[in-house]
């Protein structure tokens, strides 16, 4: 097999609550594990588990206090733990991306620019980019009269397909998502069920948290049981 494009090793978090007189909360301890090129792997378990803790360790949301989250880059391998902020900034920027469940909205910017907006960063001419991401958002089923308004007001749904365009629309090697599918009914998990195979094909690795069973089981490969990682009683 080929290197894996994620690498986590001996990671561990706890959690001090100052406003609990510092009360501490272990949240993972030896967490490790490999995602290659092509694969999709989901982050499972009980809730409070761990899941999101580790996925916002793996994107540098989150400190950690031990072990490596190494990502290859290139020919260059970063490790988020210990990693500069620019230089995880620039990662972010070209590697490593991420769908949450919501959107942040930029304010006055309307939906297809929103969507538009990685693939103009990545040099792809306006017109061009625009183009693909009201194909993007066709598929998606987000009716027309929406694309030029600003998605503050959208439905939770119509919020989230737009998020999952904008997260899917540029070309990531890393693809980190968080409950894709939360507010969607069923014709649209259909759809980012396909657009997640997709990225697969491209050799997209994705690690993420998938709460819906059947859409895990549709594009997951293994799934990771976030409580083997030796959380220790709070
Ligand atoms: N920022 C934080 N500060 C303090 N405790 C936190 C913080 N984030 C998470 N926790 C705690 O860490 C534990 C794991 O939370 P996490 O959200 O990672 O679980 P999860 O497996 O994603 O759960 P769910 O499936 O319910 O979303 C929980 O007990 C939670 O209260």
């Amino acid at each position: 097999m080929s290197e894996p494009i994620l690498e986590v090793s001996g990671v561990a978090k706890t959690f001090i609550l100052h406003l609990r007189e510092g009360a501490k909360l272990p949240v993972v301890e030896g967490a490790g594990f490999d995602l290659h090129a092509g694969e999709c792997v989901a982050l499972g378990g009980p809730s409070g588990a761990g899941k999101s803790s580790l996925l916002k360790m793996v994107y540098g949301n989150y400190r950690v206090d031990a072990g490596a989250i190494r990502v290859r880059d290139g020919e260059e391998t970063v490790d988020v733990a210990t990693t500069a902020p620019r230089r995880l900034i620039k990662l972010r920027d070209t590697t490593m991306g991420y769908v949450s469940q919501f959107l942040r909205v930029i304010p006055r910017v309307g939906a297809l620019d929103v969507v538009a907006e990685p693939l103009v960063h990545d040099g792809v001419p306006v017109a061009q980019a625009r183009a693909r991401a009201g194909a993007l958002l066709a598929r998606l089923n987000l009716p027309e009269r929406l694309w030029q308004l600003p998605p503050a007001t959208f439905s939770g749904g119509e919020q989230q397909r737009v998020n999952i365009a904008r997260g899917l629309i540029a070309h990531r090697p890393l693809l980190l998502m968080d409950e894709p599918t939360a507010s969607l009914d069923a014709a649209n998990r259909g759809v980012v069920v396909e657009l997640i195979e997709e990225k697969k094909r491209a050799g997209v690795g994705i690690l993420g948290i998938f709460h819906d069973t059947e859409v895990r089981e549709a594009v997951c490969d293994r799934v990771i049981d976030v409580t083997s990682f030796g959380r220790a009683a709070a």
